[in-house]
């Protein structure tokens, strides 16, 4: 099959290596919808090659995938057994979902095909109108595929990262639309709405079906989000980029093991004087 980037992503309906009116009318559209509920997602951002291609890489090497689980709340914080029981910082959830690290996909496989083509880092930057924007150096997590099943899932969460770039590669049977609830804490931590959503009586939730092909831009350090439960024998597959804002960073080797079940030298080279948080979680 063809993997150069272009016969991967739609140019035609995002020609986001061509400057000029097209692609400035797909940055407007994305700008406005990240500044309204800090997501941005653009249907069908691969062709159909594209997606039978990631679906099938993504296949090949989803053995590798290190599989972790916790129990923890939106906050990832500790328990803390002073705050009555019914406070959102004390209801926690577990947590399970695998993630294939980046050494898996090969600089000529499908998924870096789309990553490295021309224009598509800038094109994200664009739209997430961010100064400061590099790709991650992580060996392991520049850019991962998270896969779930039916039992795996990621319970509501704020981010610890400003934002998620993610593209939708593979959908569960049933189940797994995305959930969120847009800038639930953007003025302060609204504790009291967050029970809401927890609870399942909260009308401020917005629920996208996200399918094969669409690529979600998404701000959620202020809105309480979750990929709602998954039904079925088959996978869920999603592709994560990362970008944080400073050159060269990497992950800590604690949480490089967590996730991704291994370490590589430069997880320890370049654990003093980095940041070590900078992960999609
Ligand atoms: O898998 C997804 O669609 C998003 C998961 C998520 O919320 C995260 O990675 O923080
Ligand atoms: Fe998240």
């Amino acid at each position: 099959m063809d993997h150069s980037g272009a016969s991967l992503i739609n140019l035609t309906r995002y020609p986001i290596h061509k400057k000029g009116s097209e692609r400035d009318a797909v940055l407007k559209s994305a700008r406005e919808n990240l500044d309204r509920d800090g997501c941005a997602v653009l249907k069908g951002f691969l062709t159909q090659d594209g997606i039978a291609a990631l679906t099938a890489e993504a296949e090949s090497v989803a053995e590798n995938g290190h599989k972790s689980f916790n129990r923890t709340n939106a906050y990832f914080t500790k328990d803390d057994p002073s705050l009555p029981a019914d406070d959102p910082r004390r209801q926690f959830f577990d947590r399970s979902n695998a993630f294939i690290p980046a050494d898996n996909f090969r600089k000529d496989g499908a998924l870096r095909s789309v990553h490295d083509f021309d224009g598509f880092d800038a094109f994200i930057q664009d739209c997430l109108q961010e100064e400061k924007f590099y790709r991650y150096a992580d060996p392991l997590a520049d850019v991962i595929v998270n896969m779930a099943s039916e039992g795996n899932g990621f319970p509501w969460h704020f981010d610890t990262n400003n934002f998620t770039v993610t593209l939708a590669i593979q959908n569960a049977d049933a189940g797994g639309a995305f959930e969120y609830a847009p800038g639930i804490r953007e003025g302060d931590e609204n504790f009291d709405e967050v029970k809401h959503v927890l609870d399942g009586t909260s009308d401020k939730v917005t629920t996208l079906e996200l399918e094969p092909g669409d690529l979600q831009l998404f701000r959620g350090r202020y809105s309480l989000h979750r990929v709602a439960p998954l039904r079925g024998d088959r996978p869920r597959y999603v592709a994560i980029f990362s970008y944080v804002e400073e050159p060269g960073m990497v992950g800590s080797p604690e949480r490089t093991e967590q996730l991704y079940g291994r370490t590589l030298p430069i997880h320890w080279e370049r654990q003093a004087g980095h940041r070590a948080d900078a992960f999609i979680d």
